[in-house]
């Protein structure tokens, strides 16, 4: 079984013990429910701004533990004040070792669009993801249909969230697009041997649609790669691993940008 398969499974079982201790009912009494999400969009094409979404990432099926001795309050204002456009939170706890409260916290503190990074399979995540205070979710084409990826993006866009959809194939370009996307994301880790190469958003870049917002996602860790994607026409980039690992993420992150705007002087 690949590791999405696995995850995909596990997650099945967690909405549906989630759907039974809070019902939808509950999530929608959260502060955040009407409150005016912010355009993940807009912040990536912000002409005073890099395009960095800085993720909140304590350990992953590839690297196991990265950095469980964060403070998710410091952690996400060190992000934003390094020059981050936006921050990426991954809610998943056991794969990833985060939770809902991480992104409640990132919220609480912060005027910037948030991620919810995690596997939604289900609406009720997406409902969830909004009570959290997310501005934006993620639909990853691996695991979805194309049918079922455009009726949570169509229940995302009703919530008022933004939606990015993740490739990895040109195939799934073609299949899963839709209209409800905002952002479309190309993953440079291949989850078979989890090897990443920023190639893979090179090579996909001429075929993604012109109209969406176009993100490279992993395996990024100098201003160099950020300046050669940004020159194909990427406007965002989400950075995890990199940053965690260093003993000061916000620090790394800044160092990143600073490295980059060094680059285009
Ligand atoms: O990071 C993993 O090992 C991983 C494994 C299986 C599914 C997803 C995985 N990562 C999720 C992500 O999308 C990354 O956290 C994100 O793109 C940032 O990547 P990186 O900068 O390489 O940490």
């Amino acid at each position: 079984m690949s590791i999405l398969e696995t995850i995909v499974n596990y997650k099945k079982t967690v909405v549906q013990e989630s759907k039974d201790l809070s019902p939808v009912k509950l999530l929608e009494q959260s502060i955040f429910f009407n409150s005016q999400p912010i355009s993940m969009k807009e912040y990536l094409k912000r002409e005073d701004k890099v395009g960095i979404i800085a993720e909140i990432k304590r350990m992953s099926p590839s690297k196991g533990i990265i950095n469980d001795k964060i403070d998710v309050e410091q952690l996400s204002i060190s992000y934003m004040q390094s020059g981050a456009s936006a921050l990426s939170v991954l809610t998943d706890t056991k794969f990833f070792g985060g939770k809902s409260e991480d992104l409640e916290i990132a919220r609480k503190f912060n005027y910037a669009p948030i991620l919810r990074k995690d596997f939604m399979i289900d609406e009720y995540q997406i409902v969830e993801a909004k009570s959290m205070g997310a501005d934006c979710i993620l639909l990853i084409a691996a695991c979805l249909t194309p049918t079922l990826c455009r009726s949570l993006a169509s229940f995302a866009k009703n919530m008022r969230l933004e939606v990015l959809l993740e490739v990895r194939t040109r195939e799934e370009i073609d299949s899963h697009t839709n209209e409800y996307i905002d952002i479309i994301g190309v993953n440079n880790r291949n989850l078979n041997d989890f090897k990443t190469d920023i190639i893979n958003s090179k090579n996909l870049f001429e075929y993604l649609p012109k109209e969406l917002v176009k993100i490279s996602e992993s395996g990024i860790t100098r201003g160099s790669q950020v300046k050669e994607l940004k020159d194909i026409g990427y406007d965002g980039f989400l950075i995890g691993g990199y940053f965690m690992n260093q003993g000061e993420p916000g620090k790394a992150c800044k160092n990143l940008i600073d490295d980059y705007k060094s680059l285009i002087k």
